[in-house]
């Protein structure tokens, strides 16, 4: 993919509800400006890379582009699920995310059930192929440095 890694940062704003009310898969969507800013010929899909909320710490994550063809959106959204359980939402938050690498169109099913599953499939394979060297050192990225509040050393 002649996109990746492809860095972004924007701030979270609410979607639907559906991810953790319906799939039980909380995802932090983009506002439309983030979308728009994408390269018009990155193909839409799911993907996996790396992503920080505020100047907290980097983790795994996997990040959906497209209509949600199960849902049928109208727009096209950017939504990323980050492997991580946080103490509350974020939303308002600046969000920063590195994608790394794709895994798969985005497809329609014929159950809630299915589209879950593959869901979970995503997650597990993106967490394995995330441990490889080449994108591990994509987490340490100076993209991710952002500045963290000034420690006064004692003053
Ligand atoms: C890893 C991943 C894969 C997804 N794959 C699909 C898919 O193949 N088809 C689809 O319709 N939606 C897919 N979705 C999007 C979900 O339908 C979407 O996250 C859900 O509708 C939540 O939307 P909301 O943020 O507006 O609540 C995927 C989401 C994630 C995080
Ligand atoms: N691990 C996580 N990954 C992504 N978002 C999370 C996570 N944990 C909590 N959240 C919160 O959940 C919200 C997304 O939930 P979701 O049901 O998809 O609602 P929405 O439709 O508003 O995007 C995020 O905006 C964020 O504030
Ligand atoms: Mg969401």
């Amino acid at each position: 993919m002649k996109h990746l890694p492809y860095f972004c940062r924007g701030q979270v704003v609410r979607g639907f509800g559906r991810g953790s009310k319906q799939l039980g898969i909380p995802t932090a969507n983009f506002p439309e400006q983030v979308v728009d800013s994408l390269p018009a010929d990155i193909s839409t899909g799911i993907y996996y890379g790396w992503a920080s909320v505020g100047s907290g710490d980097v983790h795994k994550m996997v990040v959906s582009i497209g209509w949600n063809p199960y849902y049928k959106n109208t727009k096209k959204s950017m939504e990323t699920h980050i492997m991580h359980t946080f103490k509350e939402d974020f939303y308002g938050e600046i969000l920063s995310v590195a994608i790394v690498g794709y895994l798969r169109p985005e497809k329609n099913f014929d159950s809630l059930e299915s589209l879950i599953s593959a869901i979970h499939g995503d997650i597990e394979e993106a967490k394995k192929r995330l441990d490889l060297p080449e994108h591990l050192k994509l987490k340490e990225d100076n993209f991710f440095q952002v500045p963290k509040s000034k420690i006064m050393n004692g003053h």
